[in-house]
Formats: C-alpha cells, sequence, structure tokens
C-alpha cells in the first residue's frame, strides 16, 4: 500500500485561461506556493503522470519523479496485473490533466495505436510518443466543445444552404451530397477533405463573407452557430476551423459532472471551460485548424473515421461504485478503454469515507474544499484544493472533512 503527495506540471499553451483566472494555475500554486502565478500568462494544463513531455514530481523531493518511485518496486505501485498488462515498470498507463481554456484548442484528433507507432516513427519531433490516446474529458464547469461529425443530414442543410461553403465544396459534390442519402456516409470524407485541402487564403476570403452572412443572414445558421461562428472568428480571423469545425462537427455543451469519451480517430476541439481529463498516456495531437501549431492536414483526413454520432452517444454516463462507502457521493466514469476510469468523490457535508484497494495505480488531485487522506488506519494528509496524490495498486483510503470536499481519482486496473 502506499500514498504520497506529488506535483504535477504545468503546460502554457496560448489558449490557457491567463494568471489567476486559470484553475491550472490556482492549483498549481495551491499545491506548490512557490510556484509564482503570472498574470501575463496563459495556463493551460496541469499534467499529472510520467509522461516524459512533463513528469509528475514527489513534493517531498522535487529532484525525484514519480517513474523513478514507480520503477524501485514496480508491482507495489503499479501491481502486478498492469505491470504484465502495459508492460511498463516505470509508466503510469494513463496522463490525468486538468485543462482551464480561455480560447479555442485545435481542431484535432488523436491516432489509434497503429497510427501512433507510425507517426512517432516516422516524424518523432511532432509525434513524441508511439502511443495512442484516446481521451475523456469530465467537465468541472460549464464546458463546450466540438466533437466528431455532425449528423449527416444536418451538413447536407448547411451545405445547401451557405453559399461559401457550397463554394468551397463544389457544386457537384454537395448535389451529390444532396441527392443520394445512402452515399452521403462515403461523401463525407470528400467534403471534409475538399475544405481542408481549399488554399488558406481562399478560405480567409469565403471566412469574411461567411461571416458577415451571419450577421446579415442569421436565421440560415440558427442563432447558436451564428454567435459560434463570430465569436470563434475573432478568436482565430479567417480560420478553416469555421468551416470544418464550425458547420461540420457536433457544438455540444456539458455541465459541471458531464463528461464525453473521444475514441482516437475522432475529431474534436475544446472551446472553453474547466475540465478534468484523462487519456491513454500519450501526447500525440493531429491537428488541422484554430492552431498556430504545427498542422498535418493530409493525415488527419486520411485518418479519420468519419463516424457522424449525435453528441448524446459520446456522452460518458457517470456509474455507481459499489467498492466506495461513507458520506461522500461517488461516481464512476468507465469509458471502453483499458488504460483508464475516473472517479467523481464529493462530501456536500461534513463526514467520512472510505474505498477499498484498487487493483492499479491511481493519481487523486482535489478540486474543492479541503479534509484528509489516509491509508486506511494511518495517519492522515493534510488534503486541500490543488492537493495531488499518487494511490499505490491495492491501497485502502480513507477520507474525512469538516465541509464540502471535491476529489477526482484517475486509475487502472487490469
Ligand atoms: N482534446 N484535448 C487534448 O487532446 C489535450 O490533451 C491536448 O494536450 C490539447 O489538445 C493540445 O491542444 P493544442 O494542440 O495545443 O491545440
Ligand atoms: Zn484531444
Amino acid at each position: 500500500m502506499s500514498l504520497f503527495p506529488i506535483i504535477g506540471a504545468v503546460q502554457n499553451y496560448a489558449w490557457g485561461k491567463f494568471g489567476s483566472s486559470s484553475a491550472v494555475a490556482q492549483f498549481a500554486h495551491d499545491n506548490d506556493p512557490s510556484v509564482v502565478i503570472d498574470e501575463s500568462q496563459p495556463y493551460a494544463e496541469l499534467w499529472m503522470g510520467t509522461h516524459p513531455k512533463a513528469p509528475a514530481v514527489l513534493s517531498q523531493d522535487k529532484a525525484k519523479k514519480l517513474s523513478d518511485v514507480i520503477s524501485s518496486d514496480p508491482v507495489k505501485y503499479l501491481g502486478k496485473s498492469v505491470v504484465e498488462k502495459f508492460h511498463s515498470k516505470t509508466e503510469l498507463p494513463f496522463l490525468f490533466k486538468v485543462l482551464s481554456i480561455n480560447k479555442v484548442l485545435s481542431i484535432q484528433a488523436h491516432p489509434d495505436k497503429s497510427l501512433g507507432a507510425q507517426l512517432h516513427a516516422d516524424d518523432p519531433q511532432h509525434y513524441p510518443d508511439s502511443n495512442h490516446k484516446p481521451e475523456m474529458a469530465v467537465a468541472l464547469t460549464d464546458f463546450e466543445a466540438f466533437c466528431g461529425f455532425k449528423p449527416l443530414d444536418e451538413i447536407d442543410q448547411l451545405l445547401q444552404k451557405i453559399p461559401e461553403f457550397k463554394e468551397i465544396v463544389g457544386s457537384d459534390l454537395a448535389a451529390k451530397f444532396h441527392e443520394s442519402a445512402a452515399e452521403r456516409k462515403s461523401l463525407l470524407r470528400s467534403v471534409f477533405a475538399a475544405v481542408m485541402t481549399t488554399p488558406e487564403e481562399s478560405i480567409s476570403n469565403y471566412a469574411a463573407k461567411l461571416v458577415e452572412r451571419t450577421h446579415k443572414q442569421p436565421e440560415l445558421f440558427g442563432p447558436v452557430l451564428a454567435d459560434l461562428i463570430q465569436r470563434l472568428n475573432v478568436q482565430f480571423p479567417g480560420d478553416v476551423g469555421l468551416f470544418c469545425g464550425c458547420l461540420m462537427l457536433n457544438h455540444c455543451n456539458l455541465k459541471s459532472g458531464e463528461a464525453m469519451f473521444l475514441q482516437a480517430k475522432e475529431p474534436h476541439a475544446y472551446i472553453s471551460g474547466d475540465i478534468m481529463e484523462c487519456m491513454a498516456a500519450s501526447d500525440n495531437v493531429i491537428r488541422a485548424g484554430f492552431t498556430p501549431k504545427f498542422k498535418d492536414v493530409k493525415i488527419l483526413v486520411s485518418s479519420l473515421t468519419y463516424s457522424t454520432d449525435p453528441v448524446e452517444d459520446q456522452k460518458q454516463k457517470p456509474a455507481a461504485f459499489p467498492r466506495g462507502s461513507g458520506d461522500a457521493e461517488f461516481a464512476l466514469y468507465d469509458p471502453p478503454i483499458d488504460e483508464f476510469s475516473v472517479l467523481q468523490i464529493k462530501f456536500k457535508k461534513a463526514g467520512s469515507a472510505s474505498i477499498k484497494g484498487i487493483h492499479g495505480p491511481s493519481i487523486v488531485i482535489v478540486t474543492g474544499g479541503s479534509g484528509e487522506i489516509s491509508i486506511q488506519g494511518q495517519k492522515g494528509l493534510k488534503a486541500s484544493t490543488g492537493g495531488i496524490f499518487f494511490v499505490g495498486a491495492e491501497t485502502e483510503v480513507a477520507l474525512k472533512t469538516e465541509g464540502e470536499f471535491t476529489l477526482y481519482r484517475a486509475f487502472c486496473e487490469a
């Protein structure tokens, strides 16, 4: 059994919220007071894991990485079954993050395992590991995102009534897409490719006309989409994301506590809000819009699944967690992959709770209130907002609090 405090690593990507307005900055500072928040800097992501790009370190010894401790006794920390299943004696199978989003992230998708291995071999600079990156977002605040392609008939309606969209795609393909509902699925890739391969200058000209049309003929878009196009055009003027994102991807809104799961090769882009995010341990991002970073349009167009599930089907519904007991509420977000699940633990008033041993490693972060966390029967560690802890395999955890206390626990068990 093992439980000890760790310190996560901050990523200052340009789309993050600035300074103290960012939950990432607040948590990072609360967990390590030596972190000085620079109000002029964006604080986008707080990484909590062993990924070599930004590894977590021990609170008691910042020169020691979490992976150093794990490698000292992999079976104790990861659990025998996880070591055997994921074949690593130093790494966690998942990467846990807090994201605090001020501007839209890139229109992106992530590779599956075979594509991840190929991309890393061909272009290690842009694809830092060979892993797949399925991921799940759990909303801490109201959260807005693009997730997956819109239903085909919705894309068809926009294609027929928005002249700029039809001109980019071309009238022949637009007509074919309209005439045959049965062929739409196979034509979706051609429509997406036509948008993504239109020269930037031409896209920029069409985008200016599109934005003007949202002001002159908002009824063509509906109020939500017209506003979204105008809002994102301010962030990324004339960007292809206004077409491939706003007109082709599902626009979804999650309330705090709602979650969505994104399988590899599904197009998405987070737009606003604060979330917990958990993923297989990878940083492989294939980008194509709304970003100053490296874009890999050819790989993105050729690798997507082109599935068109409605937003409701992509939400990850919380389930009961019978291994938790006491005065807390437990909600388990358990997507259909092996690398991770996320447990929300919520105390609405003073009390205590306990969680039976999990057959693998966990990372716990306190996102609200304060209390104590301990190995069952041992002395408690103070746990307040921003506090992050590693919990080794088979560790019975005890929690107690004098008031409200909210924690998220990412774990893997095999
Ligand atoms: N969907 N979310 C993710 O995949 C995050 O884990 C990634 O780290 C971000 O997408 C990276 O975004 P940029 O490439 O900086 O636009
Ligand atoms: Zn992503």
